[in-house]
């Protein structure tokens, strides 16, 4: 599989050395010597007598990734795929860097997809769902369960490459990935199962509905979750008969395209599921493309906005996932224990950049001195470090610019009167090798008050506002005092005001006595300015196809001409 190539890199082996996507490699590294395949990843040693090995990123050589270390991995295999097969980028200029968080070096480069790439991926598309749609759902479901088994087979690689990319930890990414097979897994179950309704009319007519599919459907992607969002979008797509062409954040672009290959090798039409990388501009283009029916985002607000508006010119179907504030409610006879645990899940999985995190964490006045001890004494013992070891659970944050807007958001916390509980600092791990990386201990903010910018952003980072209230009509008033409603929690001992709480909350999910955890059959999505339309459940289904009602006439017509 491994060809020599030969050749002598002339660029230095150094956090920061670049290697560009798509080009033959012919560059500087010391005195590696190189050997490489066609296509593939570059696994760089650490040692000069162990050079390069380059690893190319099919079945048998993502398995190479698990030799793979933090600093080690370039990617230089083209990051498209349309047709079936990964494409090389059309222009090779103005590549923008992708960096690996965890030591700040450029993992590869990302050449944004122009109008032509974006077309020719989106007709591929379009061809493939013309076959795609016609087979009954029981053989959609076949192929789509091949491809669960196939990502669950290859799990542990691909959350290992995510976590290269990504920066979070490899004990988070591995959920992730289970949640991504098991999402495929599910709308494969769901597939089979599409069906309109019968109604009786008057003198024997009749009518039926039909679920029929929309057509191509656009997925962007967030950073935060980069192939749980692919799948998340995609397998309920696939299940009503679309195909989609996927374009993941371009911070984050290089497992969407793994989950591109399973889906061929299990067996789904050429074009079926097809990647096209970029930033805003190729989204742009994605989303103003006249065949293109439906475009489902996650994101910002601010961007959700713009593909609302740009959707809105084609009439195009539109589900939103965007930011939250999400409120958690710990009351005193919550178990103590457990309203430790969620506040700490609500806060810092993926070093706090998750949307539905529960950031603004409300405690009961009474219990507020023990919850802030036990809470702060948890937040200082999360082991940060290098996101690949076993032991580690907090990684790197996503960018150097994500990080110090999150540290920004700490300072001017204090500057308004909150109080650094811990944490809020960048963290220099004494690993020389992530001495680059964009690190940040988690954060515990008390003496926060609900006009502070704090308690009003999203922030997007590892930092918890906690604040004290009284009576449960006081905190509901409080929780629901944000544009934003994406989720919501809540911790106390009685049934009943549970779930009362849970009704009076204005976001789209309430956890009762948990948070964060995601089942896939349960709807995920938003209220208000969080975004509208759902992903995972059963209703999903209902977001990625169009009903037809056929009506059947048994007598004459009556006609009043
Ligand atoms: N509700 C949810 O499920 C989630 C929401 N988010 C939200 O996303 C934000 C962080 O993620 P980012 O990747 O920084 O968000 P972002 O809004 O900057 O980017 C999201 C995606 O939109 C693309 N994009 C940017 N401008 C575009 C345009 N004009 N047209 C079409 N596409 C465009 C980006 O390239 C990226 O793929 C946070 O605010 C967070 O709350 C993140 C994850 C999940
Ligand atoms: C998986 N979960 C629930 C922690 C987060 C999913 C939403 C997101 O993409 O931020």
């Amino acid at each position: 599989m491994f060809l020599s190539c030969g050749k002598v890199f002339l660029r230095t082996c150094v956090a920061g050395s670049r290697h560009v996507t798509g080009r033959p490699l012919a560059g500087v590294c010391a005195s590696h010597v190189c050997t490489h395949s066609s296509d593939g990843l570059t696994l760089r040693g650490s040692s000069a007598a162990r050079g390069f090995l380059r690893l190319k990123m099919a079945q048998s050589s993502l398995d190479s990734v698990r030799g793979a270390s933090t600093g080690t991995l370039v990617v230089t295999e083209p990051l498209n795929f349309w047709a079936g097969k990964r494409v090389k980028p059309r222009q090779q200029t103005n590549p923008e860097p992708v960096f690996e968080p965890a030591t700040g070096r450029v993992l590869c480069q990302l050449y944004p997809c122009g109008a032509e790439e974006v077309d020719e991926a989106i007709k591929s598309a379009h061809s493939a769902y013309l076959q795609w749609s016609k087979l009954a759902g029981t053989e959609r479901a076949r192929v789509m369960l091949e491809a669960a088994r196939i990502i669950r087979e290859r799990r542990d690689n691909i959350a290992k490459l995510e976590v290269i990319n990504n920066g979070k930890s490899i004990s988070e990414a591995l959920v992730d990935i289970d949640i991504a097979w098991q999402s495929v897994e599910y709308y494969a179950g769901l597939a089979g199962a599409l069906a309109g309704q019968h109604v009786q009319l008057p003198g024997g007519a009749f009518a039926y509905t039909r679920r029929e599919p929309l057509g191509v459907c656009v997925g962007i992607g967030a950073f935060n979750y980069p192939f749980q969002i692919a799948t998340w979008k995609s397998a309920p797509a696939l299940a009503c008969g679309n195909a989609m062409v996927f374009k993941p954040s371009p911070m984050t672009p290089v497992t969407a395209v793994l989950l591109a290959e399973i889906y061929k090798e299990a067996g789904v039409p050429d074009g079926l599921f097809n990647v096209v990388q970029g930033g805003a501009e190729t989204g742009s283009l994605l989303c103003q493309h006249p065949m293109v029916a439906k475009v489902t985002f996650t994101g910002s607000v601010p961007t959700g906005k713009k593909v609302m508006e740009m959707s809105s010119k084609g009439v195009k179907h539109v589900t939103l996932e965007l930011g939250g504030k999400s409120p958690l409610i710990i009351f005193k006879d919550g178990d103590f224990e457990n309203a430790v645990k969620g506040a700490l899940m609500a806060n810092f999985l993926t070093q706090g950049q998750v949307c539905c995190n529960g950031t603004r964490v409300f405690v009961q006045r009474d219990i507020m001195p023990k919850f802030l001890e036990e809470v702060v004494k948890r937040t200082k013992a999360i082991p940060v470090g290098d996101p690949l070891l076993e032991s580690t659970r907090m990684g790197a944050m996503i960018s150097k610019p994500q990080m110090e807007k999150a540290l920004r958001y700490v300072a001017q916390a204090k500057k308004e009167g909150a109080r650094v509980l811990c944490g809020g600092e960048p963290y220099v791990s004494s690993d020389p090798k992530l001495k680059d990386g964009y690190f940040m201990s988690p954060c515990v903010l008390d003496n926060c008050t609900d006009n502070m910018t704090c308690v009003k952003e999203e922030i997007f980072g590892p930092v918890m506002s906690v604040l004290p209230f009284d009576t449960e009509e006081e905190v509901i008033a409080r929780a629901n005092n944000t544009t934003y409603g994406l989720a919501s929690g809540v911790f106390t001992r009685d049934i009943s005001r549970a779930h009362r709480v849970a009704a009076n909350l204005e976001a789209g999910t309430c956890f009762i006595n948990n948070y964060n955890i995601s089942p896939v059959e349960v709807p995920f999505g938003g209220y208000k300015m969080s975004g509208f339309g759902r992903e995972n459940g059963q209703v999903t289904m209902e977001y990625f196809s169009q009903l037809k009602t056929v009506i059947v006439e048994m007598g004459d017509v009556e006609s009043v001409f």
